[in-house]
């Protein structure tokens, strides 16, 4: 470090940034231009666990598609590593930032194909795609016998366990999970949440999580963004999260969500 530095300390950005993003429906008529996402505004920092919270339709599993570029903010800017999203190869921006949607499908594929498939795609030698699936097979007790089954023959427990090695397989710097535990059973949805917080703290994967299980969230997140009707109401760390206060929050805003539905 040199003498201006000791000085001056260099002020990290953040590697992800929102600034006053939304997003409105396309659609036609009265569907057409109604807010999801209004004016959100966040920075996240290499390695973080966040969690995601909101009643149904809060706009969570929009955030997750507009930072994966399923879907362009109508305002705003978003930046990964202090660049324009819009300046990123698509290509190149979902091998950075994977999105892992609820309900994921193999394709048709073998598991040992669905795991090979993303490595395939980056050229890595057959001997570095073996030691890759491998690892993955290993840190999430897939078993051997597996491999050669399509997602037909999996429950649903099984295909979730499978995607997620299988968003891991190529290391992306940051992973956007919607309820990615919601098919396991608590033991391996617990085994699961311990790996992601060993590949957040030893190797800086920085992770969004939407989950619904509040336990489970309040487990493994160290930052919690609660959204409401599109827009970011809270975003504290998960120590200074009052979460029964939080519960209480999301009870009431699911009564008043059914109560409008009726
Ligand atoms: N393509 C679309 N066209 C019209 N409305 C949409 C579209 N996508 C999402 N919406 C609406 O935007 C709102 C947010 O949806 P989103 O799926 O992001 O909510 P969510 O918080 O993930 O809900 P859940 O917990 O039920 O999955 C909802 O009211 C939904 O109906």
């Amino acid at each position: 470090m040199n003498f201006e530095e000791v000085l001056e300390p260099q002020i990290q950005s953040p590697q992800l940034e929102l600034k006053e993003v939304s997003l409105v429906t396309e659609g036609k008529g009265a569907l057409k231009g109604m807010p999801i996402l209004t004016g959100i505004s966040l920075a996240v920092n290499r390695g973080e666990r966040i969690c995601i919270i909101g009643s149904s339709g809060a706009g969570k599993t929009s955030l997750l598609r507009l930072l994966n570029r399923l879907e362009e903010p109508t305002g705003g800017i978003i930046y990964l590593d202090d660049r324009d999203y819009r300046k990123i190869p698509v290509l190149d921006l979902r091998r950075a930032v994977m999105l892992l949607l609820q309900e994921p499908k193999l394709l048709g594929m073998t598991v040992r194909e669905a795991l090979d498939y993303p490595l395939v795609l980056q050229k890595f030698s057959r001997n570095a795609i073996e030691q890759r699936v491998e690892m993955m097979r290993e840190l999430f007790h897939i078993p051997n016998e597996w491999l050669e089954r399509t997602e037909l023959q999996l429950s649903a427990g099984q295909r979730q366990l499978v995607a997620i090695a299988r968003a891991l397989v190529i290391q992306p710097k940051i992973l956007l999970l919607d309820e990615p535990t919601s098919a396991l059973d608590a033991g391996t949805g617990i085994h699961v949440l311990n790996v992601l917080v060993d590949l957040a703290e030893n190797q800086g994967m920085t992770i969004l999580m939407v989950n619904h299980q509040l336990d489970m969230a309040q487990r493994f997140c160290d930052r919690v963004f609660y959204l409401q009707q599109g827009q970011l109401l809270e975003d504290t760390s998960s120590i200074q999260m009052d979460w029964q206060y939080l519960r209480e929050r999301l009870v009431d805003a699911e009564t008043q969500a059914s109560q409008e539905w009726f």
